[in-house]
């Protein structure tokens, strides 16, 4: 599903923000990405979604390897991965509805079914009495809500979120952790990037570790047979 081998990335000679990461993430997982700030997390999340190009070494995504995939075929790759940015990336002359079918709109999916989708996931969060509100009108929570939204409206097959719940209150955090929960048991493969040392306890998931750009731990490398 996704694989990292050895790789690197810099955006100044000489520093890098990753050095020599590889891992495995197989189908299915439900994995943290964390460690502090600065540790590369947002970086290993932009290589995963093609936004951005390693430096060294190889990155494989469904099969195919990011580095070289023709740029015709990137909106394929992306449209197969939810993204929650950890800016949220909503459009702001948009609804909530607007904002969270606008992929679904561009794949030429009529407005009756992006109304339902738009509803199920609307509700999932706790947000369908918000559809018609601007982002500008929610608070930073509700917008972050509406991201993660959007990020799963298109039943992706990976979901990718950094610090999806930073701006949440603990309850909040833990629904939608629940909801990812609930997404991964269907089949999506979960990868979040946190700093929420409590609520990666309480998961027990597979825990990846950065540290100043390298890989500080992987706490599912023997049981993935990885080379860490
Ligand atoms: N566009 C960029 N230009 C220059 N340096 C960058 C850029 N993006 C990231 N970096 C540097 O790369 C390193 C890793 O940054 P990254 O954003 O991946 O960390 P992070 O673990 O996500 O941090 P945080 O938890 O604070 O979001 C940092 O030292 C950062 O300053």
């Amino acid at each position: 599903m996704i694989r990292f081998y050895h790789v690197y990335q810099s955006y100044q000679k000489d520093v890098f923000a990753l050095s020599d990461i590889s891992f495995t993430i197989n189908p299915g997982e439900f994995i943290f990405l964390t460690g502090p700030s600065g540790a590369g997390k947002t970086t290993l999340l932009k290589l995963i979604i093609r936004e951005e190009i390693p430096k060294k070494g190889q990155i494989l995504v469904h099969g195919q390897n990011v580095s070289s995939i023709p740029v015709n075929k990137i909106p394929r790759l992306r449209r197969s991965i939810g993204v929650v940015f950890q800016d949220f990336k909503l459009i702001r002359n948009k609804t909530v509805f607007e904002n969270v079918t606008f992929v679904l709109k561009t794949l030429g999916i009529d407005l009756k079914e992006r109304r339902r989708r738009a509803h199920n996931v609307l509700k999932m969060v706790g947000l369908q009495h918000k559809t018609h509100f601007y982002p500008l009108e929610l608070s930073g929570g509700e917008q972050q809500r509406v991201a993660v939204a959007r990020a799963i409206v298109n039943d992706p097959v990976l979901l990718v979120a950094d610090e999806p719940t930073g701006n949440l209150d603990p309850d909040r955090a833990a629904d939608i952790m629940n909801l990812f929960e609930k997404i991964n048991r269907k089949g999506t493969t979960v990868l979040v990037a946190t700093h929420d040392r409590d609520m990666i306890q309480r998961m027990r998931k597979r825990v990846i570790s950065l540290n100043a750009g390298r890989l500080d731990h992987d706490s599912g490398s023997q049981v993935h047979g990885e080379e860490n």
